[in-house]
């Protein structure tokens, strides 16, 4: 990509209409970022702030129809993908991954809302891990999703974290980012696990209740970022660094009666 070229991104998740979290919050990251967002829906997700009360999901062959469609008239500069609700449909995005190629690819094993909901059924995760994780060169799972993807219990400290990000590495993923989000303590310290070592990653814990799409706005914006940086710690780091930004102006915002969702914010205008 020339440096000055605007990177094309594209996102392949499911909704959000309360546009806080999936392909909605994935847009206005990429637009808030510079970048130019584009679209490749696996579900129809009926939620909000309060939870999810129903999903309608894309068979995987239109899903196929969809990337096939895009790819071929736009390549994309880095792929972020979010939902996927069956193997079928991760069969589908591993294939596409294959054929296509595109430079930067970002999983985000999406499996549980904020909410308690299950948005990937718990008898997919060992497609998941078998057929996307080695197709990625950045996963970020929270501790829980990790703890799936390894069949063990939940990390509850740095250095379990730092062990977890290593045996994910082990199952194939080039570049591991273990979110530690959900941990206490007044930092939010993340662990990034390259093949040129591990790092952690600490911000200020925003003391707010609205961080619907914090995952979701922290891997796609990594998306964004990865084609204007040099490597992996430095996209991730300006990655974070946005979504503490987001994180902090999420409660002037004052959407929905739930975790309200984070918020784009930019004084371009
Ligand atoms: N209150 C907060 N303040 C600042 N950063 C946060 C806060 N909550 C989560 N984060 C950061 O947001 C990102 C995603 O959070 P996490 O809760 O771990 O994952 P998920 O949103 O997927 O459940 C991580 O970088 C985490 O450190
Ligand atoms: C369609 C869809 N995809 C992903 C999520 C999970 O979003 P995340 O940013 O991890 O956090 P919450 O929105 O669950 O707070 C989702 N809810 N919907």
């Amino acid at each position: 990509m020339a440096a000055n070229a605007v990177p094309k991104v594209l996102t392949i998740a499911g909704t959000d209409p309360s546009g806080g979290a999936g392909i909605q919050g994935d847009l206005k990251t990429f637009s808030a970022l510079g970048a130019y967002g584009m679209t490749v829906v696996t579900a129809l997700v009926a939620q909000t702030t309060t939870g999810v009360t129903g999903i309608h999901e894309v068979p995987a062959a239109f899903v196929a129809q969809q990337l096939d469609t895009l790819l071929t008239d736009v390549p994309a500069d880095a792929v972020k993908i979010g939902m996927l609700g069956d193997a079928d449909l991760i069969k589908a995005v591993a294939a596409a991954l294959d054929t296509y190629r595109p430079p930067h690819v970002v999983l985000d094993p999406v499996m549980v809302a904020k909410s308690g909901d299950r948005l990937l059924p718990a008898d997919a995760v060992s497609e998941l891990r078998r057929t996307l994780l080695p197709r990625a060169d950045l996963i970020t799972p929270n501790l829980p999703e990790a703890a799936d993807l390894l069949g063990e219990p939940q990390a509850s400290g740095l250095p379990e974290m730092h062990a977890q990000a290593a045996r994910l590495r082990a199952l194939g993923a080039r570049q591991v980012l273990l979110k530690g989000g959900h941990l206490d303590g007044d930092t939010c310290v993340d662990v990034l696990a390259t093949p040129e070592g591990t790092i952690e990653l600490a911000a200020p814990r925003v003391p707010t209740r609205n961080t619907h799409g914090t995952g979701c706005t922290l891997s796609s914006a990594i998306a964004a970022l990865r084609p204007r940086h040099d490597d992996w710690p430095s996209a991730v780091r300006a990655a974070k660094d946005y979504l503490t930004q987001a994180l902090r102006a999420a409660d002037s915002l004052g959407v929905g009666h739930g975790h309200g969702p984070v918020h784009h914010f930019h004084n371009a205008w």
